[in-house]
């Protein structure tokens, strides 16, 4: 109920008085529709079909002007306010409809891009904890499913408000038949509560399994290679079978459960109906204006009772989704990683000294014994090439994160110029670097598109010098469509060397002051990387460098290296400082680099 209430609470923040106005307009249409049903009485007596007393219905004496017309006339008089009464009706309906779809969707819009800003600002530590298909589910289906679900909450309070003026006109005509009525309605309900029960679990079951197919089928789409490659076709496709049946089991048994509860209503629709006539006739000798009003009450009040129990059986199986939506957006709450000012007025920061760690300890678990980064205090100084050197596993990419304030230290501090990183200036740092990945990402659209995302002003001319920095500028000239050629997902139609030095491109573009490379160079070969490396080295008085590097010939140039291993700093220094100590770990990495050649 807390979930729904949240959702509620944000509804009513988002569209205010329209949703009152809405909820107006439709106690109107219950009013105009209950009125209708009045004016059958007189109909049905004009037409001879039966003869009502209308002495004891206080409200129907209002229509008995309508007998002192002549019989001719009444007639038409009453279908004509028939009509009236029911073309505005559904003119009103039609434009409540329609107001509610503008809430709606408005509301659904308004929900995907809270969440998403959220997601947005979350820090890294909450992606490292989270599938990313399950992120996706979330903004793709679950939302969509909070909203619908709002909805159905909505439409429930209308039914509800519907059926209270439906009752009320109801026992205008027959106070004990209305009373008898909805004693039955609510033992209904009572007694089918288990249904409401089975809609839950039943909504627990379809958010799990459309989180599960989603992850599955986006970790088969993204491995394709690997599967092909390894004749995984047939696995895959066992797994595809058996989350496809469970899914169907579901839908089936959500149908199943859901006819069920209806065509429990339905019998004892007849039953009841069968029951009231047969008491009215038998043992109460009613007349034929008492049945026709049982007949008339009952058709019009109890599909209101069925509608109910829908309503609530709908809005049990999204539960699941509103606490899901809700709970994301309470943990992305929790890892909000910056204040929120707007991006462009952020102006990246000079760095004039270096960035300092000092004591830094850092685990990814906080539950789990041991470090990843142990007492790390270290100095990378400004305008000048730093590079981390050690075995795979050794913590580089860890430290790298924690410099760029994606993680933060569980002990120790960062400082940038001395003052130390915290929200509040953490954009400010983020502005001045360009990070270049093992893995890097480009986007599924063409090379000019993918630059100017980093920097959405620059000329064709910076486009061309960054890609001739990064040695990119000779084969995207050799495209046929140049700069205009699109590059798959993931730039999945370039080569693995091609890509990396479109992304150098892309982050040299923006000037950074701090420039991260993170085995940015693994992919190409020696030429390419040679002359990727005398660029690198022409920037060092201009901007500080950080790289990451198994190849050890790629560190040479660095103005310092410092060597981890298991999660520490073992060695720091100038390159031929470290060579030369015979015990220390740099030596041995270049012994077993310069074995592995041989
Ligand atoms: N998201 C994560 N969750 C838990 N442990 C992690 C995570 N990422 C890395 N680790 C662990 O932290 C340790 C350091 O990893 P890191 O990626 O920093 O090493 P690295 O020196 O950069 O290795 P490589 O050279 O292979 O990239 C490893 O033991 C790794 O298993």
């Amino acid at each position: 109920m807390k979930d729904i209430y949240y959702f509620l609470r944000q509804i009513h923040e988002f569209a205010g008085k329209t949703l009152y106005v809405n909820l107006l307009a439709m106690i109107c249409m219950s009013f105009l529709e209950g009125a209708g049903i009045l004016l059958l009485v007189p109909m049905i007596s004009l037409m001879g079909i039966v003869d009502i007393n209308t002495e004891e219905l206080a409200i129907i004496q209002q229509f008995d002007f309508l007998s002192t017309i002549p019989s001719s006339m009444g007639l038409p008089i009453i279908l004509g306010i028939f009509i009236l009464l029911a073309i505005v009706q559904n003119l009103l309906q039609r434009r409540v409809a329609i107001k509610n779809a503008i809430v709606q969707q408005g509301f659904l819009r308004h929900l995907r891009i809270q969440t998403y800003s959220r997601l947005m600002q979350a820090n890294w530590g909450f992606y490292l904890k989270h599938r990313k298909s399950d992120l996706i589910n979330l903004l793709k289906k679950e939302i969509s499913r909070t909203s619908s679900g709002i909805n159905s909450i909505l439409m429930f309070c209308t039914s509800l408000v519907f059926t209270l003026v439906q009752i009320g006109f109801a026992f205008i005509l027959s106070p004990t038949l209305t009373v008898m009525v909805l004693i039955c309605g609510l033992l209904l309900i009572y007694f089918n509560r288990k249904f409401l029960k089975q809609s839950l679990q039943l909504g627990r079951k379809n958010y799990e399994l459309g989180r599960d197919y989603l992850a599955g089928i986006t970790d088969h789409i993204n491995g394709i290679k690997d599967i092909k490659s390894n004749t995984l076709e047939g696995s895959r496709i066992r797994w595809y079978q058996s989350i496809t049946e469970r899914m169907q089991a579901e839908q089936v048994h959500f149908t199943t459960l859901k006819m069920t509860s209806q065509l429990y209503y339905k019998i004892a629709s007849a039953v009841l109906i069968a029951f009231f006539i047969f008491v009215a006739i038998q043992l109460l000798q009613a007349e034929g204006s008492q049945l026709m009003l049982i007949i008339i009450i009952f058709s019009r009040l109890w599909p209101r009772v069925v509608d109910i129990q829908a309503s609530m059986e709908r809005i049990a199986t999204t539960i699941p989704s509103f606490q899901a939506v809700k709970h994301l957006q309470h943990e992305c709450n929790q890892a909000i990683e910056f204040m929120s000012r707007s991006h462009e007025e952020i102006k990246p920061i000079t760095v004039n000294e270096g960035i300092k760690c000092k004591n830094v300890y850092f685990r990814y678990e906080s539950n789990k014994a041991g470090y990843t980064l142990r007492n790390i205090s270290l100095f990378i100084p400004a305008n000048k090439m730093t590079a981390f050197v050690g075995k795979s596993g050794a913590g580089k990419s860890t430290l790298i994160d924690i410099l760029m304030g994606l993680n933060k230290p569980e002990k120790g501090e960062v400082f940038v110029d001395g003052i130390p990183l915290t929200k509040e200036n953490l954009i400010e740092l983020r502005q001045t670097v360009s990070y270049v990945a093992q893995d890097p990402f480009l986007f599924n659209t063409s090379i000019r598109e993918n630059l100017l995302l980093i920097k959405p002003g620059a000329t064709e001319q910076e486009l061309w010098e960054a890609l001739d920095f990064a040695s990119a500028a000779k084969f995207v000239r050799n495209l046929v469509n140049g700069l205009d050629t699109v590059i798959g997902d993931r730039g999945m139609k370039l080569s693995g060397g091609e890509k990396q030095r479109l992304v150098l491109a892309r982050a040299i573009l923006r000037s950074p002051g701090i420039l991260v490379l993170d085995e940015a160079t693994s992919a190409l070969d020696n030429e390419n990387e040679g002359e990727i490396l005398s660029s690198l080295n022409k920037l060092k008085d201009r901007m500080t460098l950080i790289v990451i590097a198994h190849r050890l010939s790629t560190v040479h140039h660095a103005d310092q290296v410092i060597v981890l291993d298991k999660g520490e700093v073992k060695q720091m220094g100038t390159f031929r400082q470290l060579e030369s100590d015979d015990q220390g770990i740099l030596c041995q990495l270049l012994q077993k680099q310069t074995q592995a050649i041989r």
